[in-house]
């Protein structure tokens, strides 16, 4: 049988092995895996539990200590002045005023005003910046040592990455320093130089930081000071002292003291202000508060310090923090919640972008229910898959986003996740952007990009207002009077009667199928979306003037040509050249959508890419009825016959290739030459166009200079065909 006290006992065991794994995680790894929201709560219950039974207070729990040991990868510092905590106040949902809001103030108010016999208190009132604590050792007027906190008791010597941020200085400024000072303050990754940082890393397909925090305390406590050098820090100071004699003071307060530092050249937070008992105190909260989201820098809270020295000394210490001063917390920008599910978001261009779903979080103070997760390869670095808990981050105005996952919470049987085949909206076929990587011997390299796009381009309903709005623009189809404005009702409003029903727009094509009864309905629906009663007056004939004037120019544009109509159909990287070179090529349309890999790789200027985007264009069943329904809906060009040789940016060009050539072998040179167009030859003459003189080159390169030809380099070559799509 267990009593009371035994399951206390039991529970105070559990609860501070994982505080200490945590705060090792923390401290010194600087790799938490919980959200400090949820390790204040388990701080909270233990001191809960202690306060009930402090019998079971032991002098090694968590309560009653700072941080975490030093690590035994740097020098140990002791601190002459122990590095001490804040004691928190946190708020009361719910509650009626302020007052019952901010016990915690409350009471820190009150003892202070009791303890000293004072009303309205004075107070140092400070942002929490969320970074790490140094203490700063001058030595007449010199740098001399830095560390950081450790457990309060000893830190770890970081003197040489210090000396890398910019903003500590490295002598002080001006004059009337003590000989021996203590500095302390914090040392933060600004936001900007965090999100740049991780922008970049992304790019490299490196880790990133997953937070500010993290970020500083991982960048200081790095044993090569070139790395810290390479991290974005800075630092703000926030306290003094002169040791030995900790009650030794600058200044008779410490508002008065920081100011010494910034004289001293000592960069002090530009926030930090006074205030005057509870309702300043609240005042300053709610200020900053409200400012939170568009400071430079992360912060959790607030910190108000009694601004008397003298009355510091008289309120004391705790075990771990001082009495006369508290942080005050605002919502954690931090929360933990459950992955449900991973959906992908189709954009007007196609763009694949996955979201997750989450179990609503309160993050910040904005309920956040669906987060980005930007593509495929950000999901693989986080190795977020459903089912997952993970760690949500939303601070200042930057969107919410997944910053880990918590392993130790992982449920058995999880999947990574994988890209959907089809699009989700239209159910097209989704393909993998490609990007070219480098240039070899062989040719070009291309690899996958991180974007995934949805191949339904002309059919998918989330790209409709974009296939309209291109289909119609001038230099495609052409079709006078369709704004962007019209379109936006087109495909939302349900203006196309038949049959009893009435649907929106649904593409290109329905274009060519519109009554006047319909856009006399579209303007009619769209009058009454904008509030607007519609007139009949003016209904009447400007209405009917605007829709047959659509009408007519619907009707103009259905005698095209080819080219614009390939352009107009939106396929991707298919621009208006290299619909000309394709129609040049293949003369009609339906040899082209029944052109094979093989025939593509024939065309010149079409690279595999392009060829490739062609292909599965033509490929999905969606794009070949909107283009037979747009043939049908009259659309028509005269086609010409196909034009296969002598063409190319080389046509009607004789080259000459000289020497050996170092990045391919003659033959293939030879063979993508004449893919251009040109015709290689084997001796110069004055109807040679150009010379490529490879490392070797001798009697050739010397006619070709005497008749002054052109001569290339092979880098030339090489680059000229990249350019022109030559190569794989
Ligand atoms: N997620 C985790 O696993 C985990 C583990 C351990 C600790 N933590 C977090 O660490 C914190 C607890 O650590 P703590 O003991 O350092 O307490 P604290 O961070 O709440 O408060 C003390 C610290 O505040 C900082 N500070 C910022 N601005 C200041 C100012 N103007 N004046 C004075 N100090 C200022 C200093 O670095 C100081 O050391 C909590 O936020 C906790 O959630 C999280
Ligand atoms: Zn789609």
């Amino acid at each position: 049988m267990t009593t009371p006290t035994h399951d206390a006992a039991q529970r105070a065991i559990a609860l501070r092995a994982e505080i200490a794994e945590h705060n090792y995680r923390y401290h010194v790894l600087d790799d938490p895996s919980i959200p400090d929201a949820d390790y204040d709560a388990l701080m909270r219950q233990l001191e809960a539990l202690e306060r009930a039974h402090p019998e079971l207070v032991t002098a090694d729990s968590p309560t009653q200590r700072v941080g975490a040991a030093a690590s035994a990868d740097f020098g140990k510092v002791r601190h002459e002045i122990p590095m001490l905590s804040l004691a928190n106040a946190f708020e009361v949902v719910d509650a009626a005023d302020d007052r019952e809001r901010f016990p915690d103030i409350v009471d820190f108010v009150r003892r202070i005003e009791t303890t000293l016999g004072v009303t309205q208190p004075a107070f140092s009132v400070e942002p929490k910046l969320d970074g790490l604590a140094i203490s700063l050792r001058y030595e007449n007027g010199q740098f001399v040592r830095g560390a950081t906190r450790g457990d309060g008791a000893t830190g770890e010597d970081v003197t040489a990455n210090l000396r890398t941020i910019k903003s500590i200085p490295l002598a002080l400024r001006g004059a009337g320093w003590p000989p021996v000072l203590e500095v302390r303050g914090e040392v933060f990754m600004p936001r900007a130089a965090f999100e740049a940082f991780n922008a970049a890393a992304r790019e490299r397909g490196d880790r990133t930081l997953a937070n500010p925090r993290n970020g500083a305390a991982g960048s200081l406590r790095q044993l090569d000071p070139r790395v810290t050098a390479k991290r974005p820090l800075a630092f703000y100071a926030y306290s003094v002292y002169l040791p030995p004699d900790a009650e030794a003071s600058l200044e008779p307060t410490h508002s008065q003291s920081l100011q010494r530092l910034r004289e001293w050249g000592f960069p002090v937070c530009p926030e930090v202000d006074t205030a005057n008992g509870f309702d300043g105190l609240i005042r300053y909260y709610r200020r900053i508060g409200e400012r939170r989201d568009s400071l430079p820098y992360d912060i959790d809270g607030v910190v108000y310090k009694l601004d008397d020295y003298e009355g510091q000394r008289t309120m004391g210490f705790v075990s771990r923090a001082p009495r006369w001063a508290v942080a005050h917390k605002y919502p954690a920008q931090e929360q933990m919640t459950q992955l449900l599910d991973i959906d992908v978001q189709i954009g007007r261009t196609g763009a694949v972008t996955p979201v997750a779903r989450l179990v609503p979080v309160e993050v910040a103070g904005v309920v956040v229910t669906n987060v980005t997760l930007h593509n495929a390869d950000q999901i693989a670095r986080l190795d977020v898959r459903v089912g997952d808990s993970v760690i949500v981050r939303r601070a200042g105005d930057v969107i919410p986003e997944i910053v880990r996952i918590v392993p130790e919470r992982r449920p058995e049987g999880t999947q990574p996740w994988t890209m959907p085949t089809h699009c989700p909206v239209c159910g097209s076929a989704l393909e993998k952007v490609q990007k070219v990587k480098r240039q070899t011997k062989a040719g070009i390299e291309y690899e996958d990009s991180v974007a995934w796009v949805c191949s339904g381009g002309l059919f998918c309903p989330a790209q409709r207002k974009e296939a309209v709005f291109h289909f119609g623009a001038r230099r495609a189809m052409d079709i006078e009077g369709l704004g962007s404005e019209w379109i936006d009702d087109m495909v939302e409003l349900p203006f196309i009667r038949r049959d009893g029903v009435a649907r929106p727009l649904a593409g290109p094509a329905d274009l060519y199928y519109l009554t006047l009864d319909d856009l006399t309905e579209l303007r009619r629906l769209s009058q009454e979306r904008e509030g607007h009663v519609p007139e009949t007056v003016r209904k009447g004939k400007v209405a009917t003037r605007w829709a047959e004037n659509l009408l007519e120019s619907i009707d103009r544009s259905r005698a095209t040509t080819l080219e614009r109509f390939l352009f107009a159909l939106g396929i991707r990287d298919v621009g208006e050249s290299t619909a000309k070179t394709l129609v040049r090529w293949f003369g009609g349309l339906d040899a082209l959508m029944n052109a094979s890999a093989d025939d593509l790789r024939q065309v010149p200027d079409i690279g595999p890419v392009v060829a490739g985007h062609i292909l599965a264009f033509f490929a999905e069943p969606h794009n070949r009825e909107v283009v037979a329904r747009l043939r049908e809906g009259g659309i028509h060009w005269t086609e010409a016959p196909p034009q296969q040789a002598a063409s190319g940016v080389l046509a009607g060009k004789t080259v000459v290739l000289t020497g050996s050539l170092e990045s391919m072998e003659r033959s293939a040179a030879q063979e993508q030459l004449e893919a251009l167009g040109a015709k290689v030859s084997g001796s110069v003459s004055k109807k040679t166009s150009f010379v490529v003189a490879a490392p070797g080159a001798g009697s050739k390169l010397e006619k070709a200079t005497e008749l002054g030809i052109e001569v290339w380099d092979e880098a030339r070559l090489v680059a000229f065909l990249a350019d022109h799509g030559a190569g794989s």
